[in-house]
């Protein structure tokens, strides 16, 4: 498969060694000195663009894909006010798109984990719950994607809580989402239930950016030669 890696920093290049491990052609590794390289012409000698650049190149990044009718997996975070607009365009002008906030298959598992214990948490108004994230220092968006995604989730089935705030809070309507900044950390997940019985936390930590770089790659291969909208919950049959 022909990939064009969009983004060629920490991600892109993560990706660029699972890909040609498992035997895939980079045709392009496009970054913010090599931008003519995301022209039609460039772009549709791919068969899957990737793009890990980050929260204010996303959208447009995502366009120029579209406009070469190449299918594309978005790992960017932090764009998402971008999301209702990218997928009418999608299905408009009959493209692939696939965005997850992480590719990891274990973060993905948690995902399904934190909705199970959210569906048993949501009659059980003694607990309080609280979430907290944790990256490295070069993160520019917080909170991040992936506790988004955690907190939306856990907000359609505990509807006690109405709406995240990213710091703390007293008011019991709000659901607290702390961002914690250090190296090398590359991507912690916890939520707490607390009463004054117990607490129950759970708590996804990766290790390294393997996980979220291999899950790119596998999204791109069963991404290819599709037209529509998907998420990591269609790669992985979750
Ligand atoms: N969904 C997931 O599983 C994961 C998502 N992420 C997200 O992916 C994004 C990238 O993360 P990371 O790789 O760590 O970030 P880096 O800062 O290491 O890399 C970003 C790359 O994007 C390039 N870039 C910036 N602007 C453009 C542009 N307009 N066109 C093309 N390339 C551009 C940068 O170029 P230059 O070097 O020239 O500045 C750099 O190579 C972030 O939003 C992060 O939150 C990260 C990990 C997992
Ligand atoms: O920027 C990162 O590094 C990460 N970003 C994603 C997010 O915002 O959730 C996924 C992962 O946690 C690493």
């Amino acid at each position: 498969m022909k990939i064009a890696l969009i983004g060629y920093g920490k991600m892109g290049k993560a990706i660029e060694t699972i890909a040609v491990a498992k035997g895939h052609e980079i045709v392009h590794r496009i970054d913010l000195s090599s931008q003519h390289l995301l022209e039609k012409e460039e772009l549709s000698k791919a068969d899957v663009a990737i793009e890990f650049t980050g929260p204010e190149t996303a959208y447009s990044n995502i366009l120029k894909c579209f406009a070469a009718n190449v299918p594309v997996v978005c790992g960017s975070t932090g764009w998402l006010e971008h999301l209702p607009a990218v997928k009418s365009l999608c299905l408009e002008q009959h493209q692939g798109f696939l965005y997850a906030s992480n590719f990891s298959v274990g973060v993905n598992i948690f995902f399904e984990i934190n909705k199970r214990l959210a569906e048993l948490m949501a009659n059980q108004s003694q607990y309080e719950v609280k979430m907290e994230e944790i990256h490295h220092t070069q993160k520019r968006d917080a909170p991040s994607g992936t506790a988004i995604t955690l907190a939306e989730q856990l907000m359609e089935l505990v509807r006690r809580k109405q709406e995240w705030v990213n710091e703390e809070t007293s008011r019991p309507e709000q659901l607290s989402i702390i961002s914690k900044r250090e190296d090398p950390a590359p991507g912690t997940h916890s939520i707490t239930y607390t009463s004054a019985i117990d607490d129950i936390t759970i708590t996804h930590t990766a290790h390294s950016r393997e996980g979220f770089a291999s899950g790119a790659v596998i999204a791109a291969e069963w991404l290819k030669g599709k037209t529509g909208i998907f998420s990591m919950k269609d790669v992985l049959s979750l």
